[in-house]
């Protein structure tokens, strides 16, 4: 399944002066190729199936938050890596959502090519989608090697997305408390 993208992978090493019939390359456009689609294998995913039906009832009406997640994603514009920590609370209406299920969420959507104020929006609206919460908040705060390693290389510059639903969009005292909690 790998090889069609092993074989471009190797016109790729040609291409960049490299002669991939050395010895430290020969298996390396097979390499490249399995990590590809392991850090991209999340557009093939659904979020049902990683959900796996791990939605209980709850009376508990409180804000839940799981925060500081880590997360890698590539940039769609150079496909080289961003990565940081997701911060993702909700208002629970009736139902609660298992507490590993939201790195799975965020991994689906981290794992293929992205930006990020749109990994941002695609968490929250499917944990809103998932919970049918009153509410959802999510923070991202991520470094771009795009941004460090080539082009203008600021390596300490940090980029922070926030998307906010229902509650967390109407009520400044639930985003507040959101913010306290995640500093
Ligand atoms: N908004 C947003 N921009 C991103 C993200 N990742 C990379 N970029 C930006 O995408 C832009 C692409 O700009 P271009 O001018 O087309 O490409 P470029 O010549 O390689 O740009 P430089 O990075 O400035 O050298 C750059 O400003 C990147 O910093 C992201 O997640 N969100
Ligand atoms: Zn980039």
């Amino acid at each position: 399944m790998t090889e069609p993208l092993s074989d471009l992978y190797r016109s790729v090493l040609s291409q960049l002066g490299e002669d991939p019939g050395r010895e430290g390359l020969l298996d390396t456009p097979k390499r490249v190729a399995k990590a590809m689609q392991f850090l991209t294998q999340g557009q093939h995913q659904r979020v049902e199936d990683v959900v796996n039906g791990a939605v209980f009832s709850s009376d508990n009406d409180e804000m839940v938050l799981v925060k500081n997640i880590e997360f890698y994603s590539l940039c769609e514009h150079h496909m080289l890596p961003f990565f940081g920590t997701c911060h993702i609370a909700y208002l629970p209406r009736g139902k609660v959502l298992g507490l590993s299920k939201f790195a799975r969420v965020l991994d689906v959507y981290a794992r293929r090519l992205q930006i990020q104020e749109n990994l941002t929006l695609q968490v929250a609206q499917a944990i809103q989608d998932i919970t049918d919460a009153r509410g959802v908040g999510v923070v991202i705060e991520a470094q771009h090697l795009c941004m460090m390693m080539r082009g203008v290389e600021k390596q300490r510059s940090a980029t922070t997305t926030s998307v906010m639903l229902g509650t967390f969009r109407e009520s400044s005292a639930t985003r507040a408390e959101f913010m306290s909690l995640i500093r």
